[in-house]
């Protein structure tokens, strides 16, 4: 049978070791870790994640304020990172806004998105004061007006555009097109009816427009493009209305390295060019430069992550790639599943090794497409081996769930060698934990 040629062992992650061999993440032994809390574990490197920030926050300056997607990783110990880092941030549901209460960052830093919101999310947002809500349509405007009436609030807003900008990244996350469910369009001329209504309405305070392309774009010039059509947009409803847009808000999207070959231009430059061209665009069209949102997750958590699983069982089939399958899979890493997207891993127990064969790297939940990655070089992997799937940050644990009973792993925090839980490992009885026997199915006697 003819072998595949195997890809020399990756120069990327830069990989760091330990005197005992072992990959090193964030100043820890990775068989440490695994010793200490068990398979699958998510890992965190806080200070990637902090130095992610520092980067937004520098190349931002005092153009605006830098808002992290929630979505792409919420828990309460993140988002007190992201207080402590000074950033906003961008909840898309009552869930989101209440872990950040939990965590105490400030409500009137909170963004709040969501195409569908509910009334109650709506009451908690004007309850708590959260610093934006971001209307995505007419039906939210018309009920946020009347709760803001009623609560006897004047609520900070922006409206969300569909600006018809196609962002070349997978179908399932672009948002931006003029056909998506998100936002007021822009071509029928919906988003100026909205923004004349808001205008009409005393208990709502308009800020600005916001769009959002897409995500793990990996070129800036969408971002550049989208500048000049909502500067466009502000220029004709200066025009109509003679009011001055103050924010823009150009959300998220910035893509990350998954693959050797992936070069995501950096958080420098992409920032500073999107500033550089809503800043030139309000200029040739005789605006003020008004601040600017960005609201970036992945870039800030995801190569942040790595997540640990232990090898199990290796199939080895004469004329197939050998599966080799791991005690995760899918309902902690779905993206394969939903986007065919491509990690890359090592052997954390012995990163340096050179690889021997190619496999398909598969989890252990029931279905032929709870696959991790579908192609690896990996030198000849046994059972106990330790893989480390690398850039599992970002919409990992997000998107996670407890398919087939097993309950999510946990996640911790390293930083300089040392090691804090902040997601507990999930349990049998986590599993039980909302479920009830009703009385008409009590057991007799
Ligand atoms: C409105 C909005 N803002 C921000 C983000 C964050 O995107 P990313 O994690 O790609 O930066 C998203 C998700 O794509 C989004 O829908
Ligand atoms: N969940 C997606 C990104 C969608 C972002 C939300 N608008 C991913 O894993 O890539």
């Amino acid at each position: 049978m003819p072998q595949p040629e195997l890809q020399p062992r990756t120069a990327w992650p830069p990989l760091v070791t330990s005197p005992r061999g072992h990959l090193v993440i964030g100043g820890a032994d990775a068989l440490d870790l695994v010793e200490r809390f068990g398979t699958p574990l998510y890992v965190l490197d806080e200070v990637a994640i902090r130095q992610r920030c520092r980067a937004y926050r520098d190349a931002m300056g005092d153009a605006g304020v830098i808002a992290y997607a929630a979505k792409a990783l919420c828990t309460t110990a993140i988002l007190r990172i992201m207080d402590q880092e000074g950033l906003w941030m961008d909840a898309v549901s009552g869930g989101e806004l209440h872990t950040a209460l939990a965590a105490g960052f400030p409500a009137g830093r909170v963004l709040l998105h969501g195409n569908n919101k509910s009334d109650e999310e709506l009451r908690l947002a004007i309850e708590t004061g959260v610093g934006r809500v971001v209307i995505d349509n007419f039906y939210e405007l018309e009920r946020l007006a009347a709760m803001a009436r009623a609560a006897g609030r004047k609520v900070p807003v922006l409206l969300r555009v569909a600006p018809g900008v196609e962002a070349h990244t997978h179908e399932f996350i672009r948002t931006g097109q003029q056909e998506s469910k998100f936002g007021f369009d822009l071509a029928t001329g919906q988003a100026l009816a909205a923004l004349e209504r808001v205008l009409d309405e005393p208990a709502l305070d308009w800020y600005g427009f916001h769009c959002h392309i897409g995500s793990q774009i990996l070129a800036v010039e969408p971002w550049e493009q989208a500048a000049r059509i909502m500067m466009d947009l502000a220029a004709e409803a200066h025009r109509r209305t003679g009011r001055v847009m103050r924010e823009l808000d150009l959300g998220g999207g910035l893509g990350i390295r998954y693959l050797p070959q992936d070069e995501p231009p950096s958080i420098a430059e992409t920032v500073g060019r999107i500033r550089a061209a809503v800043a030139a665009a309000a200029e040739e069209r005789g605006l003020p430069v008004p601040r600017l949102i960005l609201e970036p997750g992945r870039s800030i958590v995801g190569e942040a992550g790595v997540t640990l699983y232990t090898v199990g069982a290796v199939k080895r089939v004469p004329g197939l790639a050998p599966y080799v399958a791991v005690d995760g899979g899918m309902a902690d890493n779905p993206r394969y599943a939903l986007y065919r997207a491509l990690y890359t891993a090592v052997l954390a127990n012995r990163p340096l090794d050179e690889p021997a064969e190619r496999v398909c790297l598969v989890g252990r939940y029931c279905e032929s497409g709870d696959i991790l990655i579908p192609q690896i070089d990996l030198p000849r992997v046994e059972p106990g081996d330790v893989v480390a799937v690398f850039s599992t940050g970002a919409y990992n644990y997000s998107m996670s769930s407890q398919y087939n009973r097993f309950p999510r792993p946990a996640m911790v925090l390293v930083r300089d060698g040392e090691a804090e839980v902040i997601v507990e490992r999930e349990t049998y009885d986590d599993l039980l934990r909302h479920d009830r026997i009703p009385p008409s199915l009590a057991r007799e006697g």
